[in-house]
């Protein structure tokens, strides 16, 4: 135990990067933080500073960068940290960057929704968007700033104007309520919080944040009232904190720790890494098409029998709750007919490389899909009406 752990610390203690970094096969990346002197920035800058598949590491905010990148920049890692205020600073920090996370904008106080941080926050995620779309035209974007269930529709209008718009790289970041909904089954189901597997759908906004612990990993026979509280608390997790907070705003270091993990989901698939899935809030039309064949099926119309049976076993494995069940299909070819929505993503070289089902869904998830849709609809709709104004 103390022998990896003093193993853990050599390694970050190694000289630095593009200054020295050992791997040979692991490619320079940039890394831009918007939002960088905030709650979650700070954190997050501290993460990313640790995070070895980063290169250079730009902190951006319209104040205090300077003091942060200093803080961090001394941390003996790979990545070289350089800070930047204000929008004269923004290109520079943008340029070249692989992955751009935004922070930026004003958290809630108790008793306010998301909702009620568009005014402002929408405002900041079209400017900062529109920088991107000049600047870095090809990064992947990880969207945190609230509403996401609205500033991801806004910067998809944004890029689209700008002609940048590229789906694949373009995600809103949901993996803190995965985080909660794993921490919170694994306290209820008494199993190791490190084995859990929990994903969530829908969007990031109270009902529209659908857990599915029906397909969690390890199973654990929970009752239904088991079921639908973890349920509640999981879509009220970031009130919880709010009001836990008392008016000194929401979550920042579990969002940090959150955004880390996305961020470095996405490097990994960059890097071309392979079997990378997060849940995201993404475009979830896999084609333009309604529906879309593949590979697989044409096979099946070659090798008959044969290949059906395969295709017949991976059902049966689905049904049986085995994860990571995973063929090519003739389906219809997006999530739900909303035009964004969460769910399992796969990473890779392009960002998305595949966007997966939601999978079979117990009747109280059903029952939480249909309730969530109309929510959800009209803040993607407020956040598309919004950029084009
Ligand atoms: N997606 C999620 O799961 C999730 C979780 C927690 C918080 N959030 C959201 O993240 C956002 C930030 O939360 P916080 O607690 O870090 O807030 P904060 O107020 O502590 O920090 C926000 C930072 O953004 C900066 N900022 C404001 N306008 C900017 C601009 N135009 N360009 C660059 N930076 C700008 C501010 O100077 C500040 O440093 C909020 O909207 C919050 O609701 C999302
Ligand atoms: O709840 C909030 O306002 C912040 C964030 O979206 C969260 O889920 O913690």
């Amino acid at each position: 135990m103390r022998s990896s752990v003093l193993r853990s610390v050599k390694t970050l203690a190694k000289p630095a990067g593009a200054r020295g970094y050992s791997s040979e096969s692991v490619p320079d990346r940039k890394v831009a933080v918007l939002g960088a002197a905030g709650g979650i920035g700070q954190p997050l800058a501290l993460l990313m500073k640790l995070n070895p598949l980063v290169s250079r590491l730009a902190l951006y905010d319209i104040a205090n960068t300077p003091g942060v990148a200093a803080d961090v920049g001394h941390i003996n890692t790979r990545s070289e940290v350089a800070g930047y205020m204000g929008n004269d600073q923004l290109g520079q920090a943008l340029e070249d960057s692989d992955v751009v996370i935004i922070p930026a904008g004003v958290p809630r106080k108790p008793g306010m929704t998301r909702d009620d941080l568009f005014n402002i926050n929408a405002g900041i995620v079209k400017d900062l968007c529109s920088a991107i779309a000049k600047y870095c035209p090809n990064a992947i974007v990880n969207m945190i700033s609230n509403p996401v269930n609205s500033t991801v529709p806004i910067a998809a209008e944004v890029f689209k104007k700008a002609g940048t718009y590229n789906e694949k790289k373009l995600f809103g970041v949901t993996t803190l309520d995965v985080v909660r909904a794993k921490t919170f089954y694994a306290g209820k189901a008494n199993v190791n919080v490190a084995e859990v597997n929990v994903p969530v759908v829908g969007g990031h906004a109270g009902i529209t944040i659908l857990p599915l612990f029906s397909q969690a990993t390890p199973k654990a026979n929970l009752a239904d009232e088991d079921i639908k509280a973890l349920t509640k608390r999981t879509q009220d997790g970031g009130t919880e904190v709010v009001e836990a907070k008392a008016g000194k705003g929401s979550a920042t270091l579990s969002m940090a720790y959150a955004g880390a993990i996305f961020a470095d989901a996405c490097l990994k698939g960059l890097n071309g890494v392979p079997d990378v899935v997060e849940c995201s809030f993404v475009q979830s039309t896999v084609t333009e098409l309604p529906f879309f064949a593949s590979k697989l099926v044409l096979l099946s119309l070659l090798c008959g029998s044969y290949a059906g049976a395969i295709f017949a076993d991976a059902c049966l494995k689905g049904l049986n709750g085995v994860p990571d069940v995973v063929e090519c299909s003739f389906v219809q070819s997006t999530v739900t007919e909303l035009p964004f929505f969460a769910s399992k993503v796969r990473l890779g070289k392009n960002g998305v490389e595949e966007v997966l089902g939601l999978g079979p869904l117990s009747d109280f998830e059903q029952e939480g899909l249909e309730k969530l849709k109309p929510e959800l609809k009209a803040s993607i709709e407020k956040g598309v009406k919004f950029a084009n104004a």
